[in-house]
């Protein structure tokens, strides 16, 4: 059996707080902006597995009005998720992803996020794509006013 799922997040970019997308920190101007991590990438996969499993999404899981989750990792709510689909029987099929910034350029810092969701979900590398765009400089991520992130992802039954 296999089961598929999509998760789409959004967070605003803000002066002081710190970029880190797919578990990596990216050297920027500004950070996002959320009551966790805002890893607006992990937040996306994590909706997607998630959505896979029929579970809901993050924030029913991780509500931010939990103190438990101000600042919160996001490597570890994915490792949260991802326990969720292990004990139902699934393992990673795959994975791909979009990161939607006009700015930071990502390109340099895809390899090491592949290796961080690879890792997180326990599966090889060649199973997580991510890739990212820009929106020619339109809409709130071509102002630079945020980024997004959307998933899909395949769940096979072990
Ligand atoms: N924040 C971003 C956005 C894009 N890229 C890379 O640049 C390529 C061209 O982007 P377009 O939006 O002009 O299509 C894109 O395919 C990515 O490889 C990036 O690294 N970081
Ligand atoms: C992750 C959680 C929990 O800390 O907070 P945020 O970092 O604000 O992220 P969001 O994608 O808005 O929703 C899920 C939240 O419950």
């Amino acid at each position: 059996m296999i089961r598929v799922g999509q998760g789409f997040d959004v967070h605003q970019l803000a002066e002081g707080r710190p970029c880190i997308i797919g578990g990596v920190t990216i050297p920027y101007e500004k950070g996002l902006l959320g009551h966790s991590d805002a890893d607006v990438l992990l937040h996306a996969i994590s909706d997607a597995i998630l959505g896979a499993l029929g579970l809901g999404d993050i924030g029913k899981h991780f509500p931010d009005t939990d103190e438990a989750f101000k600042d919160a990792d996001s490597v570890v709510l994915l490792e949260r998720v991802w326990a969720m689909a292990k004990e139902r029987g699934f393992k990673l099929g795959n994975i791909d992803s979009t990161i939607i910034a006009q700015r930071p350029k990502m390109l340099p810092y895809i390899p090491q996020m592949a290796e961080v969701i690879a890792r997180t979900l326990e599966a090889d590398v060649s199973l997580v794509n991510v890739k990212a765009t820009t929106t020619e400089q339109l809409g709130f991520a071509g102002r630079g006013e945020g980024i997004a992130a959307q998933s899909v992802v395949c769940l096979v039954a072990v």
